[in-house]
């Protein structure tokens, strides 16, 4: 890891060249591009946040719901999309493959009418930029008979390979060809039902599964799936188009592949992973955070370790008006132990937010994280801030996991409570630069966060939503 002095120079060089990209970009910028030119953001830490925001969408079920609507055969409607950068870049991707997209109301209208091919080099404008291109690959072998992906993007919390994705695709009879400028893909004899067991249950490939299974010849059965309720929510929205798939117990999906499928009208999962982050905001900062739209039934895990650590929370269901209270009820928080685990356990986007309150909390906690082998390289900046969090490459939880004996440093031993001050924060990744964040607003002292922009990857308006909450923030 380089020291922060050398990660802000490089960031700084970064920007400068970025602007010149986007001034070049600029007349191609949808109108839901948050236009943000200053990406340093000046913290002045040490007062707790109190108020109201909202979550719509979930980013990991938005960006694939648009994925499908290739698939449908008539326009598809999404509510509650959020202006985040991901949706960006499978907006333009979408665009690029001939799908008109249109703002309406809240949400957006997809019309698959004229989908073709795109150019490769202006496909490649989004390499490195997100996960979901590589989501395209079965309904563009069913729309055209050929797909190409660019090198994918996301956070880098470890190697993240594709091997399941594609050894998955291949089983369907596509025939992927691997080249400097991404992947080509095609289907010389279609796409045939088949028998898959995931060696993990990745979230990504289930989804890949689920998005070429729906149209192939035949039936699919997908052992050892993911079960996160984003993909249980993209069921529901292929089930609406038409396709017939079974859930059943043990991680077993079965889909029955159907020659159409139709458009659908959807309403989007709320977004469990930011009301999580707000969550762990109100608690680092002794605050009171009210975020509406959130939903208890997807975030029950959260609760329960939100309980333990002594956070307070209260449930409004009003399904127009509904949400989740969170805030610190004033006692001592209380250390806790805990892994990251695929649903239904505790989520491993959920961990860096939850650190930063950790380190508030009295005695050691332990987080085992079994997702990533590489999430915790954000705890030497907290580190610097004062807090005390060491990481081992033992898997220091009840389960060995996928990266004991190695050599990823995947536990943390939080001590605490420490108290955080101000510091120049270069932003890692998307929920390690939140907890960065979260930890200049309770930090005392004025914090620079470089590199802030990358947040809203994931989260909608966080500006907007820091000043509703009385944060003193702004760009410098
Ligand atoms: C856009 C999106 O929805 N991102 C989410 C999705 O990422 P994503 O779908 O990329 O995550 P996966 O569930 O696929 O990855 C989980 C683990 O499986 C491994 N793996 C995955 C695929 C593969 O082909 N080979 C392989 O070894 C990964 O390296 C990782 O160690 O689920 C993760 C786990 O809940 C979340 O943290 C991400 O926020
Ligand atoms: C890891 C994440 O996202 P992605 O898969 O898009 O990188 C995340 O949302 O924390």
């Amino acid at each position: 890891m380089l020291p922060t002095r050398d990660l802000i120079h490089i960031f700084k060089a970064t920007t400068r060249r970025n602007e010149a990209i986007s001034q070049r970009k600029r007349g191609q910028e949808s109108a839901l591009e948050v236009r943000v030119t200053n990406d340093v953001l000046k913290v002045h830490g040490g007062a707790p946040l109190h108020g109201e925001i909202t979550v719509r969408g979930a980013k990991n079920l938005v960006s694939k719901a648009m994925v499908a609507a290739l698939l449908g055969d008539t326009p598809s409607r999404l509510a509650e999309v959020p202006r985040i950068r991901d949706v960006e870049v499978v907006r333009g991707l979408l665009e690029l493959h001939g799908v008109k997209v249109i703002e309406e109301g809240n949400g957006l209208v997809f019309d698959p009418a004229n989908v073709g091919t795109a150019e490769i080099d202006e496909i490649n404008v989004h390499a490195g930029s997100s996960r979901i291109p590589i989501l395209f690959c079965g309904p563009l072998l069913h729309r055209l008979g050929h797909a190409f992906i660019p090198d994918l993007g996301g956070c880098h919390i470890g190697d993240r390979p594709i091997d399941f994705h594609l050894a998955a695709l291949r089983q369907f009879g596509a025939i992927v060809d691997k080249t400097p400028q991404g992947l080509h893909l095609t289907a010389p004899n279609g796409l045939h039902g088949t028998k898959f067991e995931l060696p993990y249950p990745s979230v990504g490939a289930t989804e890949q599964v689920l998005l070429t299974a729906v149209r192939a010849e035949g039936v699919t059965e997908l052992r050892n799936a993911a079960v996160e309720p984003e993909i249980i929510d993209l069921i529901c929205i292929l089930q609406k188009m038409g396709a017939i798939i079974k859930v059943h117990t043990d991680r077993v999906i079965e889909i029955e592949g159907v020659t159409k499928l139709r458009g659908y009208n959807h309403r989007p999962i709320p977004d469990r992973l930011e009301a999580a982050s707000w969550a762990c905001a109100a608690l680092a900062t002794q605050g009171d955070i009210t975020v509406k739209g959130a939903r208890q039934v997807d975030m029950m895990t959260f609760l329960n370790v939100f309980t333990s650590v002594g956070g307070a929370f209260e449930v409004n269901d009003s399904p127009t008006d509904g949400g989740i209270r969170f805030w610190h009820p004033g006692s001592e928080l209380r250390a806790v132990a805990l892994e990251t685990d695929v649903h239904p356990g505790f989520m491993t986007d959920w961990q860096q937010p939850l650190v930063v309150a950790l380190t508030q909390a009295r005695g050691l906690s332990i987080v085992h994280e079994t997702v990533y082998e590489r999430r915790f390289g954000y705890t030497d900046a907290l580190n610097t801030m004062g807090a005390t969090i060491q990481v081992y490459r033992d898997c220091l939880g009840g389960t060995p996991c996928r990266f004991g004996r190695r050599n990823f440093k995947h536990s943390a031993v939080i001590a605490g409570p420490s108290k955080l001050h101000a510091a120049d924060l270069v932003i890692p990744d998307l929920r390690g630069g939140f907890s960065h964040l979260i930890a200049a607003l309770a930090a005392e002292g004025t914090s620079h966060v470089f590199g802030v922009n990358l947040i809203n990857r994931g989260y909608e308006d966080f500006d907007a939503k820091l000043a509703a909450l009385g944060a003193h923030a702004e760009r410098a």
